[in-house]
C-alpha cells in the first residue's frame, strides 16, 4: 500500500524514517483497521512523535550544553532538583516518568543551569533504564566540570509496572548515582539527601 505524504517539510525534521509503514503494520497486528478515519493519519502522528521521544540518540553532549561552561570561584554546592524527565522503558518500551535532582560542587568551572535540564533530556530521549540515565547525567557533569563531586537522583514511575505486569499502582524507584566527595563523604551525601528527600508520590 502507498502511504501519502501527510507532513509539511518542517514536520519531517521530526519523523523516523520508516516508521509510519511499521506502524501501519503494528495497527493490523493488534486487529486494527488502519483505514479507518480516525487512524488515518496516526501512522505519521505516531513517526512524529517517536522522532521527539528518542531524539537523544541524534544529540551530543557538547549540543545539548553550546557554550554555557563559565569559569567561576567558590566551591559551594549547587543543587538544581525537581527537573522532570520522560523516557521509554528499553523493556516493553512503554513510559516511565518522574524527576530528576542533580548536585555538584564546583571545582573552578559551573555550568548554566538549564543545561541540567537539557542533559537530562539528552540521554531521557531514548529506550532506556533508570539506572542507566542516572548514571550517564552523572558523568555527563563530571566530564564537563571536572567538580570535586557530583551527585544525581531520580525518582521515577514506570508504566511497565503499573499499567500492566505487576500492576502496582503506587510504586517508585529511586536510583543515584555519587562521584568524588558524594561518594567518599557521608556529611555531603547526607546534606545533598536531605535536600532532595521525599517520593514523587509522597509530596
Ligand atoms: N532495573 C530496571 N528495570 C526496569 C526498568 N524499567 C522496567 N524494568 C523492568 O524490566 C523487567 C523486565 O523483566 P522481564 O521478566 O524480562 O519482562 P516481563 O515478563 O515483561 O516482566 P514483568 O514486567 O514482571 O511482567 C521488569 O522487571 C521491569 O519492571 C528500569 O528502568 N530499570
Ligand atoms: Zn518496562
Amino acid at each position: 500500500m502507498t502511504i501519502e505524504p501527510l507532513i509539511s517539510a518542517a514536520d519531517e525534521k521530526q519523523e523516523v524514517p520508516g516508521l509510519r509503514a511499521l506502524t501501519q503494520d503494528w495497527l493490523g497486528a493488534i486487529g486494527e483497521d488502519p483505514e479507518r478515519e480516525g487512524l488515518l493519519k496516526t501512522p505519521h502522528r505516531v513517526a512524529k512523535a517517536w522522532g521527539f521521544l528518542t531524539a537523544g540518540y541524534h544529540k551530543s553532549l557538547q549540543e545539548a550544553v553550546g557554550d554555557a561552561v563559565f569559569e567561576a570561584d567558590g566551591s559551594e554546592m549547587v543543587i538544581v532538583k525537581d527537573i522532570e524527565f520522560y523516557s521509554m522503558c528499553e523493556h516493553h518500551m512503554l513510559p516511565f516518568y518522574g524527576r530528576a535532582h542533580i548536585a555538584y560542587i564546583p571545582d573552578g568551572k559551573i555550568l548554566g543551569l538549564s543545561k541540567f535540564a537539557r542533559i537530562v533530556d539528552l540521554y531521557s530521549r531514548r529506550l532506556q533504564v533508570q539506572e542507566r540515565i542516572t548514571t550517564q547525567v552523572a558523568d555527563a557533569v563530571q566530564e564537563l566540570l571536572a567538580p570535586r563531586g557530583v551527585a544525581v537522583m531520580m525518582e521515577g514511575v514506570h508504566l511497565c509496572m503499573a499499567m500492566r505486569g505487576v500492576q502496582k499502582q503506587n510504586s517508585s524507584t529511586s536510583t543515584s548515582a555519587m562521584r568524588g566527595l558524594f561518594k567518599s563523604d557521608a556529611r555531603t551525601r547526607a546534606e545533598f539527601m536531605s535536600a532532595v528527600q521525599g517520593t514523587l508520590r509522597g509530596r
